[in-house]
């Protein structure tokens, strides 16, 4: 049987209910308490153990595979045949036999079989919402502010299956809100987090049994031990690390400091004599920042987000992969068959959690999941379980035209067109040409027959083509919620990203919203989602696209767990319907970071039509927001599509024939002007013949 996996992971709530509970690769995290959760935080008395920050390994291509004939079938070698005794023994999955993930795909397999598409149903069950397992990120961080074509390095990474993986993963792989606001690590009132809301409690408390002596004495850990705070008395300055101090000893600080802010203010008393609260939080982001190695400015943007002791259990989570997991493409196969025919090859694995009908966790593989004969003939694709959220909350319905912004390398996309089974037409878009590749790649690996890919600036949507019944926009983000995946988020990025991260998004969720029809009779909403964690780039573009986008409003997600989205944050306060938006971090739910918002576009009332919102110019960071109407939708008329369609025409000819269409007036035909006089300018020892005439 395979060896042990090593993306094994400590998931609030484990995958499959509790007698599936794991421990982390290195068996570091246990599900949080709920009863002291300064406790989890805490190591056995005496020095910490010194972790060092780990280095993962590049991503490997898993994505870059040869166009799959759609019909390829594999089917003769994924017969399970008859299963002798051991084969049995393979098919109990840690605890769960085949009959179980039998069962839980029965809803599937009827789905399947009668053709019908259905929303992904949500159990009811009170661990559902917290059930993680997830893995691969989708390449969303990759992206360049400048435009500038990838790297080599980029492009291999673009061309892959969204993998952060440590060396034994990689082979596996073959490749109200003030409250939340008053909580973060920088108030000085800060309380308790409610770090383990979304927690099976009795699970935590068997982890924290099983953590036994892991768990120590609070106020024995707040002793202060001789601590100084250095980075205070050098007025604050970003000196990494003191000389002469280990990263021990930087461990010990930053736990102890961790205890001193997150108790009640009286518990400050147990600090440095003299120094404030804000003094020992500057000190502890100094400690994080050179523990885990980032830079001092991103450990500050990121502690802000939390009360001090959950900011230490997210930095610590991004130490550790997620787990992989798959998603069985219904177009291909059903979820049983794919879960047997893994199986059979030595893959361990079971059912993501009952939110979701499509998911599988691997635990442990003897064979090289991205390479297996079932991935190459699209029966699955891997990504990441935080990335299967949007595509849930868009809930696209047959027949609809659902319009997929940035969507390369498609994981999204490709459950979107397995969702509409096929039907109606997913626009698949990406402004990076090297990354539709990869996008078209999957399309026909997973037998997408719905797809039409295009390569515009999304921001140039709904003048290319609009009116869409529903639109995902799945943002270029900093990737701060997959930093496990990407350690060089940590150092790479500065304020100035994260104000030009945040425009784009702005112009592009205006973009998204200005893209989907009011009318459409059976959808008309939006879902906005990155994998970064920041206010910036998440709450902060909600806001401001409610704010220029009256009728659109936010409604329910439809996804059954994650914490609500701010609806203040850093005095800034947010429309009060940012609590239906969704936020999921890696040390809550065993995901990457995501977050998740869902739009309802509405008719604009004649009094929204009128009153026309004053065209700003900055935006709150400062930044310029000039090329974007705020006054309301860019208009798409049918005669501006007729336009497009022959330019789009003229470029086709021109690239498959060599056959030259002058523009009107010797005026270059253009996508903005469209303009062209029709006359045929036949290239160098090139007869125009009647056919070509004819096409042309
Ligand atoms: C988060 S990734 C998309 C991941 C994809 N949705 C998936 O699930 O596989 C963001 C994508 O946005 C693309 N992008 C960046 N700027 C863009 C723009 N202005 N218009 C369209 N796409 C853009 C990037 O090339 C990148 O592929």
């Amino acid at each position: 049987m395979g060896r042990k996996a090593r993306n094994k992971q400590a998931p609030p709530t484990p995958l499959g209910g509790p007698k599936h509970a794991r421990n982390g690769s290195k068996g570091k995290r246990k599900a949080p308490s709920s009863t002291d959760e300064r406790k989890k935080f805490k190591s056995a008395k005496g020095p910490a153990k010194v972790k060092q920050p780990r280095v993962f390994p590049k991503r490997r291509r898993d994505e870059d595979v040869e166009e799959e004939d759609e019909d390829s079938d594999l089917d003769e070698a994924l017969q399970p045949g008859e299963l002798s005794e051991e084969d049995e023994e393979v098919v109990k999955v840690k605890g769960r036999s085949k009959k179980a993930v039998e069962e839980d795909d029965e809803d599937e397999d009827e789905e399947v079989e009668r053709g019908e598409a259905r929303e992904l149903v949500f159990s009811d069950s009170e661990d559902e919402g917290v059930n993680g397992g997830e893995a691969i990120p989708t390449g969303q961080h990759m992206f360049d502010l400048d435009e500038a074509p990838p790297s080599e390095e980029d492009e291999d990474e673009m061309l892959a299956d969204e993998f952060g993986v440590d060396e034994e993963d990689e082979e596996m792989l073959g490749g109200d809100s003030d409250e939340e606001e008053e909580d973060s690590a920088f108030d000085s009132d800060s309380e308790e987090g409610d770090v383990v809301d979304d927690m099976d409690v009795d699970e935590a408390e068997a982890d924290e049994e099983e953590d036994g002596d892991l768990q120590t004495n609070l106020e024995d850990d707040l002793t202060n031990e001789g601590y100084t705070l250095p980075a205070v008395d050098r007025g604050g300055e970003a000196e990494e690390h003191e000389h002469g101090t280990s990263l021990r000893e930087v461990e010990g600080r930053m736990r102890w400091l961790v205890g001193v802010c997150a108790g009640k203010d009286d518990k400050l008393s147990s600090g440095v004599p003299g120094k404030s609260r804000s003094d020992h939080l500057l000190q502890l982001q100094h400690d994080i920042a050179v523990y885990f190695g980032y830079n001092v400015f991103l450990v500050g943007k990121l502690m802000k987000l939390f009360p001090v002791d959950e900011a230490l259990a997210f930095f610590e989570a991004n130490e550790s992969p997620r787990p992989v997991t798959i998603r069985a493409n219904t177009l291909r196969t059903r979820r049983r068959d794919l879960a047997q025919a893994l199986i059979n090859r030595g893959v361990t694995l079971e059912p993501i959690g009952k939110w979701s009908k499509v998911g599988l966790q691997v635990f442990e593989s003897s064979v090289p999941v991205g390479a297996t004969p079932e991935y190459l003939a699209g029966h699955y694709m891997l990504q990441s379980a935080s990335s299967f959220l949007p595509v849930i909350a868009l809930a696209p319905q047959p027949n609809e035209r659902v319009l997929d912004m940035a969507s390369a390398p498609g994981g999204k996309t490709t459950y979107i067109s397995a969702l509409l089974q096929n039907t109606g037409t997913v626009f698949a878009n990406d402004s990076n040409k090297a990354r539709t590749k990869s996008l078209t790649a999957n399309v026909h690996r997973m037998g997408c027959k719905n797809v039409v890919v295009c390569n515009y600036d999304a921001r140039e949507f709904p003048r290319v083509i609009g009116g869409f019944d529903r639109v995902l926009l799945d943002a270029p983000c900093s990737g701060t919620g997959v930093i496990s995946k990407d350690q060089s988020v940590k150092v790479n990025k500065t304020e100035r990203d994260f104000q030009l991260l945040s425009h784009l998004q702005k112009q592009l969720i205006l973009c998204a919203i200005d893209s989907c029809s009011p009318t459409s009779s059976t959808g008309g909403y939006v879902v906005y989602s990155t994998c970064s964690v920041t206010v910036d780039e998440d709450e902060s573009v909600v806001d401001y696209a409610l704010r220029k986008r009256p009728n659109a409003r936010l409604v329910e997600t439809g996804l059954e767990f994650g914490v609500e989205g701010f609806r203040s944050f850093e005095g800034k306060t947010f429309h009060p319907s940012l609590n239906l938006t969704r936020r999921f971090y890696p040390h809550k739910h065993n995901m990457d970071g995501f977050f998740v918002a869902k739009f309802k576009v509405e008719k604009r009332t004649k009094a929204q039509a009128n009153g026309k919102a004053k065209a700003e110019t900055v935006d709150e960071a400062g930044v310029e927001i000039a090329d974007i109407e705020t006054d309301g939708p860019s208009a798409f008329t049918a005669a501006e599509d007729e336009e497009y369609i022959k330019e789009s025409k003229r470029k086709h000819l021109l690239k498959t024939k060599g056959i030259k269409i002058q523009p009107k007036g010797g005026e270059k035909a253009t996508a903005e002007t469209g303009k062209g006089n029709g006359q045929i300018k036949v290239p160098k020892g090139k007869k125009l013949t009647e056919k070509r005439r004819v096409k042309a």
